[in-house]
């Protein structure tokens, strides 16, 4: 009997780097379904992976996550086609429009300045800050940083380059559903597909994993439980993503006893379609040319993946675990070391209490 996969927005970046590592893995006894809003990107998506892996078995299904109907017809469909679904990947997600927020970034740099030239050339603090005090007493940006002995105005700014939380703007729009796009995408429409797919998740006797790419952006401030789809707010992808965290959490209190185990992931920064558009001056090739600079803040954050291939890590990590032995609340982080090594670590996102 194959293990039956599902991953939602396969077609491109994180979701297909998921699934050419999982046919990787184990081709022969896997059966993988696509399931794409686009069925042209989705039919492209299948050949590319059967010309690594000719013996897979790869089934495309329509889902547009972002249309209650989409949804509900997607899994009749897949009720219809298997009896069981060992793995469903909730990974399609978007973050309409972002724009990268130059001002909010170098205030964020520079307020740190001298703290972050300490860090990246280790100069002790007292020379440091003679030299410094001295060449910019009269620069801005020294104003700014009234705490120098703060330790953490270092770890502010990695947290910046870890999480993108202040540097960027977003824009939400209305399905014709009604629902806001970025929570019906993200969250609603995975919260409806599990509820449907329910018969083929909880099996007597089986277990059966989902699993969230959730996100470092997901941010508790972001989220209100009385605007559930961030009518008011302005950060709709963050509040999506925490929204996800919470939603797994609660879903494993509703469904372990059947055997059904949920999970989020966070699988870095990653190069891929949705971000490209952040710098929207600087098209997809030419972001390699930032790759330098990329690998040079990796040295002090390990949460830049970069590539698809590296932030499927904690994906692919969670498909070899058996689910009961895992942390519901942990988030599993696919991570790279300085020197390019790729390894998954939970990290706890969520306290009891909370
Ligand atoms: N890249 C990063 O740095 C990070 C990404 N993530 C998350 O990873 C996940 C994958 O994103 P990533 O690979 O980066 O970006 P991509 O844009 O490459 O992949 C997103 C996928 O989701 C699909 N999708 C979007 N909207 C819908 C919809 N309404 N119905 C069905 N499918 C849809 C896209 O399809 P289509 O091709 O048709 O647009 C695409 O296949 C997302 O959930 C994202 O939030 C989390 C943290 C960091
Ligand atoms: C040198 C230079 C131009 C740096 C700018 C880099 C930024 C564009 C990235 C730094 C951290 C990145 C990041 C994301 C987007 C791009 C950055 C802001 C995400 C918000 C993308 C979506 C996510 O889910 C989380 C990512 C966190 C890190």
């Amino acid at each position: 009997m194959k293990t039956v996969v599902l991953v939602t927005g396969a077609n491109s970046g994180i979701g297909l780097a998921l699934c050419d590592r999982l046919l990787a893995e184990a081709a022969e006894g896997l059966l993988l379904c696509l399931a794409c809003r686009n069925m042209q990107r989705a039919r492209a998506a299948r050949l590319s992976l059967l010309a690594s892996h000719p013996s897979a078995q790869v089934d495309l299904l329509q889902l547009d996550t972002s249309s209650i109907s989409s949804v509900i017809s997607a899994a009749q469909e897949v009720k219809h086609k298997y009896d069981r679904l060992d793995y469903l990947y909730l990974n399609a997600g978007i973050m309409p429009n972002p724009k990268f927020d130059i001002k909010a970034f170098f205030r964020g740099l520079f307020s740190r300045y001298k703290t972050f030239l300490q860090t990246i050339f280790n100069v002790p603090y007292i020379i440091l800050n003679t030299l410094i005090s001295k060449i910019l007493w009269t620069n801005i940006c020294f104003c700014c940083c009234s705490d120098l002995s703060n330790p953490f105005c270092c770890s502010k700014i990695i947290a910046m380059f870890a999480t993108g939380e202040g540097i960027l703007t977003q824009w939400d729009g209305v399905t014709p559903d009604g629902l806001r796009e970025v929570f019906a995408t993200n969250l609603f429409g995975h919260f409806l597909l599990v509820r449907e797919l329910e018969p083929v998740l909880c099996r007597p006797g089986e277990t059966s994993q989902l699993i969230w790419t959730s996100s470092s952006n997901a941010h508790r401030s972001a989220f209100s439980l009385e605007d559930l789809q961030h009518q008011r707010g302005t950060q709709p992808y963050s509040s999506s993503k925490y929204a996800s965290d919470l939603l797994s959490l609660a879903l494993n209190t509703h469904y372990n006893k059947q055997g059904l185990y949920s999970s989020v992931i966070c699988p870095g920064f990653v190069m891929t379609n949705l971000t490209y558009g952040i710098l929207p001056t600087l098209p997809a090739f030419l972001w390699n040319l930032l790759l330098p600079i990329f690998w040079l803040i990796r040295v002090f954050t390990n949460t830049f993946t970069l590539t698809t291939h590296s932030g499927a890590e904690a994906l692919l990590w969670l498909y070899k675990q058996r689910p009961e032995t895992l942390d519901p609340y942990a988030k599993y982080h696919s991570l790279t070391s300085g020197l390019g090594n790729n390894y998954t670590q939970p990290r706890k996102v969520l306290q009891h209490h909370q």
